[in-house]
């Protein structure tokens, strides 16, 4: 099976098959290096860290957090257990993720494998955690033995320290304590990526140009290659230590009426070493409604974005593989 063409599997590959050389335009260029702020949830100034996510995403479109609760140690065991699912040979990685098991995918490049027409440096599990994590995790993969165990552990500790961002951002946003309860925010992802070494990092790309389709992302990263695009330039994301970088997704820019934004960001390869990030993502169930919360709505500032269910949302996205400008113009009021 094509998509199981893991670039993980390519022990010592010398040169970029010609399907994973981009077109030059879309190549990794220049990117800055620039201090992203860090917010320290150990403060309890609550305004204040509010005012920090306004300011750094309005900046740099991203936020990063330390002092966020979850053990140090339970990071690295679910990196070293991702990273030990992603070195198994192809036909491990197979027999662990039937077809049919929606709550676990393994795939190469995109889950758009047999129709894209340049493929990524990358391969990708991604795993459902709730809103029913022990019946998910029973149909999560059985080796490395530890996995269920650790990653079920990580999804608990992520399910905490998420709940205190949303709970951040809805009393900042001014929208009451409420707003994110149950199904508006109940199903979540964990999709752990690994890009390989790349013999050739100038021509290929590990994640091309997107935004996210969700509320929010929340991810962990050992190795630089995220880049953010703002203002005309493209800003790389550098690991800091015990720190958890996060983005907003669509879906929380229009809920916020704009406030917060969506940022385009990607991922570039590197020859020297192997990189991993997992992603804590956060989506509404798909038969809610999106649309700028009613409390940020009056006569001074009007919805610039319409409402719309999520499931057709999710069906536009895909149908254009995720191109910015054309999903906008499905967002935009
Ligand atoms: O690997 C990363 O740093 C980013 C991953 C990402 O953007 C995504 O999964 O949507
Ligand atoms: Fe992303």
């Amino acid at each position: 099976m094509a998509q199981m063409n893991f670039v993980s599997n390519w022990e010592g590959v010398e040169s970029v098959p010609e399907s994973y050389v981009w077109p030059q335009e879309k190549r990794p260029g220049i990117a800055l290096k620039k201090t992203i702020p860090v917010l320290d949830f150990a403060t309890q100034d609550r305004a204040l860290l509010f005012q920090k996510i306004l300011d750094s995403t309005h900046e740099f479109g991203v936020f990063q957090v330390i002092n966020h609760g979850v053990s140090k140690k339970l990071v690295e065991e679910t990196m070293s257990v991702f990273k030990e699912f992603h070195s198994m040979p192809p036909q491990g990685k197979r027999r662990e993720v039937s077809k049919d098991n929606k709550s676990c995918k393994v795939f190469t490049s995109s889950n758009n494998y047999e129709n894209e027409q340049t493929h990524l440096w990358r391969d990708c599990l991604s795993l459902t955690c709730y809103p029913d994590l022990h019946q998910n995790i029973h149909s999560w993969p059985q080796n490395p033995p530890k996995l269920r165990e650790v990653v079920g552990a990580y999804c608990i500790a992520m399910e905490k320290f998420s709940r205190e961002i949303i709970d951040l951002i809805s009393e900042g946003l001014g929208l009451g304590q409420g707003y994110f309860e149950g199904e508006m925010s109940s199903y979540r992802r964990l999709t752990a990526n690994h890009y390989p070494i790349c013999p050739n990092p100038s021509l290929t790309m590990g994640l091309n140009q997107h935004c996210d389709r969700d509320l929010m992302t929340i991810l962990f990263q050992d190795v630089s290659g995220l880049q953010v695009f703002k203002d005309g330039h493209w800003i790389s994301i550098d690991p800091i230590d015990d720190a958890f970088v996060v983005n907003f997704g669509y879906l929380l820019e229009v809920i916020s009426n704009g406030k917060l934004k969506a940022v385009e960001h990607r991922v570039v390869t590197n020859a020297e070493a192997s990189r991993q990030s997992f992603g804590y993502v956060i989506f509404p169930e798909k038969e809610m409604i999106i649309e700028p919360a009613k409390c940020l709505i009056n006569e001074a500032n009007p919805p610039h974005y319409r409402s719309f269910k999520v499931e057709d949302f999710n069906r536009h996205f895909f149908a254009v593989s995720n191109n910015n400008e054309e999903t906008m113009k499905f967002i935009l009021a």
